[in-house]
Parts: C-alpha cells; structure tokens; sequence
C-alpha cells in the first residue's frame, strides 16, 4: 500500500492544476492517468482544434479581402495542417508526464479504481490517501441510434490522415459546429445535423441564428429539427436515414451529440460518492457526498460551461482550500465561451436574453458592427455585437458578439466587466488606435 495526503485522479488541466497547486504547499501528492498524460484539451481538445482552425481563419481572411487587395483564396493542404497538429500533439503526454516526475509528483499510469475499504487500485499498485480528487473529465456520448457502431467522435476527426469528400455530424453544439467549420473549410461536402430548433443553446438565439445562416452560405447542410435515426455501411462509404425517411451517402458521420462523464471505472458507488447522469454530485466546496472526495473539472455535474479554464480555476481553488479548515465556497467569476470556426460566436455575462426578461434592470444595446472601421478594414460581412448594460451603474455587464474577432473582443470585455467598468471607465484609459480595443469605449 502506498500511502499519499493527497491522489488526483486524471491528468488533465483540471488534474494538474490542482496537483501542482497541492503539491506547491508541500502536500505529498499522487496523479493517475489511464490514457494520455495532459488530458483532453491538449492531446484531443481545444488545443489540436485549434492549430486546424489557424488554417481556418487564415482562409476566411483572405476570402473576404478578395476583390479588396487579395485574389486567391490559399486551400488546405490536410496532410500538411495534420502534420503540423501532430508536431504539436505528439510531444504533449511525455512532456507533461516528465514535468511531473520532475516536479516530483508521483505518477500511476492505469485505471483508477476504488475499493469498497476506501482505498485504489491502479494495475498492480494499491493507493491510500486522506483525501482524493477526481478529475476524470468527460468523453463523447453515442447515441443509441441503428447501426451506433458505424459512428465516429471528434477523436477520430482530429486525427484523420485524410479527409472524406463528404461528411456528416449528428449534433449541432460546440463540437459540431467547429468540427463542420474545419471540415468545410478544408473542401468536404458537410452535414449538420440537429435534432431540435435550438443549437448552441447556450448562445443567444438570434445570434445563433445568424450563424447557422452563415454556415448554409458556405455551403454546410445544414438541418435543424431532423433526427438521425439510423447509419449502415453502403460499399466503402455510410448511408444515413432520417426519421422522416430522408437518406444519403456520405464517407463518414460523426456523433457530436454531447459528452458523458467518465466515471464508469471509478466505483465511485462502493465509497458513497453520489452521481448523475451529468457527473458528480458536488457542493460549494467541491466536496462530494464522501467528505474525503472531491471532484472537479468536466466531470463535476455543475451549471457552469466545461471548459478547460474552468478546470483550471477549480484545481486552484481546490489546491488552496485542501490546506485550509472552512474554507469558503468557490465563486465562479465571468466565464466567457467561444465557439471558433470562419465566423466566431462568443459570449459571457449577463446573457442579452435574461437581460430582455429583466427589461427594468438591464439594457441591451444591439449594434451592427459590420461598418464599424474595424471590421471595414478586414471586410468582416456579418459583425455584430450585444451589449448588455446595467441601467443603475452604466457598467458593461455582458455580451454577445459574433464576427470573425469574437474571441479578441469577448476577452476584452471579460476584463471590462471583471473590473466593474463602464465605457466613461473605458474610455479613461488611452488604447492603441485603430484596434478592437480600441472600439471599447465606443460599446455604450
Ligand atoms: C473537440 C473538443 C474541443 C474543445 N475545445 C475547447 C476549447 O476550445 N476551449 C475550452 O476551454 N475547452 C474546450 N474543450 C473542453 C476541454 O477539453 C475540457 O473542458 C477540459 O479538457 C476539461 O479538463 P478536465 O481536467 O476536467 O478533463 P480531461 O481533460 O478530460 O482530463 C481527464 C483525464 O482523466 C483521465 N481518466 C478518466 N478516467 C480515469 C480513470 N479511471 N483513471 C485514471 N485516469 C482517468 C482521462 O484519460 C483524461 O486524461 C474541448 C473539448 C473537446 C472534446
Ligand atoms: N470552443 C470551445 O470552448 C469548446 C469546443 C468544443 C467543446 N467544448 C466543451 O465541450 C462540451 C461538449 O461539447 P459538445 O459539442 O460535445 O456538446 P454540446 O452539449 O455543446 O452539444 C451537443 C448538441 O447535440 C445535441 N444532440 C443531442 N442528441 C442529439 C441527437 N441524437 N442528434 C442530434 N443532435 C443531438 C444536443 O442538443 C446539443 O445541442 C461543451 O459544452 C463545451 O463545454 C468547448
């Protein structure tokens, strides 16, 4: 029995955030990882997802200065833009197990499993702790549909060697839409399949919708309100079936129908740890129905986005309040979530549409922005941003904006509405011009 305070559970953001904070206070730390060292987000996540989405945006650039100072849009080369993923990727589990070991955390490699005496096991190693962590995040849900076994998830697509000339995703949420950007982009034929009226529903509707349009522009199918009912191999390709009897063939389908917890391994039933369907059953303080477990990140079943920085925020939280007695429970600040493709979508604070509903509170200012200067001088053909605004103090308290600089904004206004300002704050500080930091003091 090897004897630790503390064993982490999962080696990903969340996980290792908290087990280098826990192990910065002198606690004698251990971490699991079953697969690949780094977790999600940097081997198979946003990070991947992003160095294909350079390519992305880089096309979508120039696409919009045609015929203003550009001619020729430059193509994906996918065999090039995978190689330079992997460039990236292959080197992240070693990387992240030795900065470990150097640290001189210790590190299991297997499934984490508990034992009903409350102790783990790990392959041939048993574990003892006084307290745990578990940070298992979440992997791709499959829906039971005819043929379920024909699907593929965003693993696969983020490390295809090569790109079918035609492909189909069954879900319209963060993943979907990104992965149908990408695909899109890179010359395949997509289809974007959403079972109900509502993707992104997160996102502020109107917004969304303009969105969706911009994606049927380029040439997605997209289809809301269809329900994929069934897949089966047709020669080296899939037919898919809708349930209003709708058929076609495509070279690969994708379920992007959301995530599931990862908990299956873990026992967590013979230790008194509650879940459900969405994760972890935990309170203020992150603990769970054991008080000597807790859980964070992806896997914790909570309302806030499951987001890399999330995990972070709450390895720090926990890596601090395990050394502490009472400690108070964890406050969230603004979270702001982008959904990247050629046009971004973003959004963080009070939502224009609970601003909408609270009419008397909140004011929303609704601004197209596509003539601003900034967006003129890229072209951007769709910029718009919502605003919403705290009638009493004037300060910025939430946005929506889709364009193609979304991300940059949103982070903007996550400091502005970190610091409690107003644009008469704003515009005290003296920004470089032209910039879309520069725009800020002009929002209300
Ligand atoms: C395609 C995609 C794109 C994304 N893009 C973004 C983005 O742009 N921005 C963003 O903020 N977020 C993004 N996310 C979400 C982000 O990846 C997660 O929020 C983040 O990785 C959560 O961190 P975590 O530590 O909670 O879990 P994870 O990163 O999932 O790590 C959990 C680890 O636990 C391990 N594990 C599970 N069970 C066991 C066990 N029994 N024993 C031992 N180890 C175990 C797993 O192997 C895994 O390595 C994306 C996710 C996906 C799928
Ligand atoms: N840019 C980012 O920050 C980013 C990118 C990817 C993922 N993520 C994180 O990962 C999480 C999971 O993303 P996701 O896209 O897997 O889940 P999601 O919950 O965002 O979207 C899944 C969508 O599929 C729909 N759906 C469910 N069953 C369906 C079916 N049978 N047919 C068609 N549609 C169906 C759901 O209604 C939902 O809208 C996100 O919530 C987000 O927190 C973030």
């Amino acid at each position: 029995m090897q004897e630790f305070d503390i064993v982490v559970i999962g080696g990903g953001p969340g996980g290792l955030a908290a087990a280098y904070g826990l192990h910065a206070k002198g606690m004698n730390v251990a971490v699991v990882e079953k697969d690949l060292w780094g977790g999600t987000c940097p081997n198979r996540g946003c990070d991947p997802k992003k160095i294909l989405m350079a390519a992305v945006e880089t096309q979508a650039h120039s696409e919009a200065l045609q015929g203003h100072g550009l001619s020729g849009v430059p193509q994906i080369d996918w065999t090039a833009l995978m190689a330079a993923k992997r460039a990236y990727t292959e080197k992240i589990p070693s990387g992240t197990h030795s900065g470990l070991k150097s640290a001189g955390i210790a590190t299991f490699h297997g499934t984490a499993s508990f034992n009903a005496d409350g102790t783990l096991t790990v392959g041939d190693d048993q574990l003892n702790a006084a307290n745990w962590i578990v940070a298992t995040g979440q992997e791709p849900r499959i829906p039971a549909i005819k043929g379920s076994e024909w699907l593929n998830t965003s693993n696969e697509f983020l490390d295809l060697d090569s790109l079918p000339a035609d492909i189909t995703l069954m879900g319209a949420g963060f993943v979907g839409v990104e992965i149908a950007a990408i695909a899109n982009a890179a010359g395949s034929h997509v289809h974007l399949i959403h079972h109900s009226d509502r993707p992104l529903r997160a996102f502020d509707a109107d917004l969304v919708h303009d969105l969706m349009d911009r994606l049927a522009a380029d040439g997605i199918d997209v289809q809301l309100d269809t329900d994929i009912t069934a897949v089966s191999p047709a020669d080296d390709q899939y037919q898919v079936t809708t349930a209003t009897g709708e058929s076609w063939t495509t070279g690969m389908v994708l379920a992007t129908a959301g995530r599931r917890p990862v908990i299956d391994d873990l026992h967590l039933d013979r230790i008194d740890v509650v879940t459900t369907a969405h994760g972890i059953t935990v309170n203020g303080q992150l603990q769970t129905t054991n008080p000597h477990v807790f859980a964070l990140g992806d896997v914790v079943d909570r309302p806030q986005p499951k987001l890399t920085p999330v995990a972070g925020f709450e390895g720090r939280y926990l890596a601090e309040t395990l050394t502490t007695c009472d400690s108070p429970a964890i406050v969230y600040p603004a979270i702001p979530s982008v959904v990247y493709g050629k046009t971004q979508l973003a959004q963080l604070g009070v939502s224009p549409e609970m601003a909408t509903i609270q009419a008397d509170r909140y004011q929303v200012k609704d601004l197209d922005l596509t003539h601003w200067y900034s967006y003129q001088r890229i072209q951007d053909p769709h910029a718009r941003i919502k605003v919403v605004v705290d009638r009493t103090s004037q300060n910025i308290v939430g946005a929506a904006i889709l364009s193609t600089e979304a991300e940059q904004v949103i982070n903007y206004l996550d400091f502005v509405i970190q610091n409690h300002m107003s644009s008469a704050d704003i515009s005290q500080t003296i920004m470089a011009y032209p910039t879309l930091a520069s725009d800020l003091g002009y929002f209300n």
